[in-house]
C-alpha cells in the first residue's frame, strides 16, 4: 500500500475508462468553477445566436481539475464532435493538417498538453486559428511549393498544466483564456455524492466531509479516494462507508489530515531536515527523493504552495514556519 499513488496525475493508471463514465456530459451537471461556467455559457450562446464557431478556447491549471471534461461538455453544448489528441502524439505538420482538414464546420479540436506541440507542427495552427487557413509546404528542394487550404471554421480548446511554456504567438491566438482553480470543499463534497449515486453506494455527511478535506481541491482525487474506500467499504464494512472504514482507508493510502500523501512528505522532510528548511532548488529536491522535477513542479508544488508549507524564493524552495510546526510535531509522534 505504501507506495500506491493517489495524487500523481501525469502517470497512466489504467483507470481512465472509469473516470471517462463519471464525467459530466452538461455545464449544468458541472459542479463548482462558477465564474468559469457563467462566462462560458455566455460565449457559447452568443456563437449559437450568430451562428458561428465558438472563439478558441485556452484551459489551464493543475492536472484533474476537470479541463477535459470541460472541453466535453463545450462540444456537447455546441452540439458538434470533438475530435481528442495531445500535444506529443503529432510530430508532423502533415499529422495536424490531415486532422484540420477533416474537421466539420463548428466542430471542435481538443488538444490536450498543448504546450508539448512540436514548434514545427504549432506553426500550422497559427493560420489556422487565424484565418482557417492551411499554410503548408509540400515536396523537397526545388519541387518545394507552398500551399494555402482553405479549411472549415472550427473551435480549438488547448489545454495545459504550464500556460507559462506555451509561445506567445500561439497563446495570443486563443481568444478565450480560463483557469481553472481547485475546488472548495463544498463543491468536492457534491462532486463525491454525485460520485457515490453513479457508484450506488451511500456515503453519509461524516465520511463525505473527510473525503472532500483530503482531496487536494481536485475532483480526480476525489473520485479516487472514494474509489479506494468504496472497495474497503465492499470487503469489510457490508458496502456501507462510514466514518470508521474511511480513517482507516486514508490511513492506510497514507493520506494524512491536509491530503498530503507520502510523496508530499518526503519533498517537506527533504526540505526541512537534508536542507535545513530552505531554500533548495526544485531540481535537487527531485534527485534527493527520487522523483521527476516536472512531477513535483505540476503536482505537488501548486498544492504545498496553496495549503501554506512552501514558498517560492528566487533561491528555490523554502519550508514555512507552519509546515516545521507541523512536520516537527508528526516526526516527534513517531520517535514517541
Ligand atoms: N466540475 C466537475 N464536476 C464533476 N466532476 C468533475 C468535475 N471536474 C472534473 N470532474 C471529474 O474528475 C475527473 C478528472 O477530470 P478531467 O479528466 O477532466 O481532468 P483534467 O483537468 O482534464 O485532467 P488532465 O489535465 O490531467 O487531463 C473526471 O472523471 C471528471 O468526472
Amino acid at each position: 500500500m505504501e507506495d500506491e499513488r493517489i495524487v500523481d496525475d501525469l502517470q497512466h493508471d489504467g483507470e481512465e475508462h472509469v473516470e471517462g463514465s463519471l464525467r459530466p456530459e452538461y455545464l449544468h451537471e458541472y459542479i463548482g468553477q462558477q465564474k468559469i461556467k457563467n462566462n462560458l455559457k455566455v460565449f457559447i450562446d452568443a456563437a449559437k445566436l450568430r451562428e458561428e464557431s465558438l472563439d478558441h478556447v485556452l484551459l489551464y491549471g493543475p492536472p484533474g481539475l476537470g479541463k477535459t471534461t470541460l472541453a466535453n461538455i463545450i462540444a456537447n453544448e455546441l452540439n458538434v464532435n470533438m475530435r481528442n489528441i495531445t500535444g506529443p502524439s503529432i510530430e508532423r505538420p502533415g499529422d495536424l493538417a490531415a486532422i484540420l482538414s477533416s474537421l466539420q464546420p463548428g466542430d471542435v479540436l481538443f488538444i490536450d498538453e498543448i504546450h508539448r506541440l512540436p514548434r514545427v507542427v504549432e506553426e500550422v495552427l497559427y493560420s489556422a486559428m487565424e484565418d482557417f487557413i492551411l499554410d503548408i509546404v509540400v515536396g523537397q528542394g526545388e519541387e518545394a511549393r507552398s500551399l494555402r487550404i482553405d479549411i472549415p471554421p472550427f473551435t480549438l480548446i488547448g489545454a495545459t498544466t504550464r500556460v507559462g511554456s506555451l509561445s506567445s504567438p500561439l497563446r495570443d491566438r486563443f481568444g478565450v483564456h480560463l483557469r481553472l482553480e481547485y475546488y472548495d470543499e463544498q463543491s468536492l463534497q457534491t462532486i463525491i455524492l454525485r460520485t457515490s449515486e453513479i457508484f450506488n453506494i451511500e456515503i453519509s455527511e461524516q465520511p463525505l466531509e473527510a473525503l472532500a478535506k483530503r482531496s487536494r481541491g481536485t475532483p480526480r482525487i476525489a473520485n479516487r479516494l472514494l474509489r479506494r474506500v468504496r472497495d474497503f467499504a465492499q470487503v469489510e464494512n457490508d458496502n456501507v462507508i462510514d466514518l470508521t472504514i474511511t480513517n482507516k482507508a486514508l490511513t492506510l493510502l497514507n493520506i494524512d489530515q491536509y491530503g498530503l500523501d507520502h510523496i508530499d512528505h518526503k519533498i517537506m522532510n527533504c526540505i526541512i531536515e537534508q536542507y535545513n528548511g530552505g531554500p533548495v532548488g526544485l531540481n535537487t529536491i527531485a534527485v534527493s527523493i527520487g522523483e521527476e522535477t516536472i512531477t513535483l513542479e505540476d503536482v505537488y508544488e501548486p498544492y504545498l504552495i496553496q495549503k501554506g508549507f512552501i514558498e517560492r524564493t528566487t533561491r528555490g524552495r523554502r519550508a514555512t514556519q507552519f509546515a516545521h510546526q507541523y512536520f516537527n510535531s508528526l516526526n516527534n509522534e513517531l520517535r514517541k
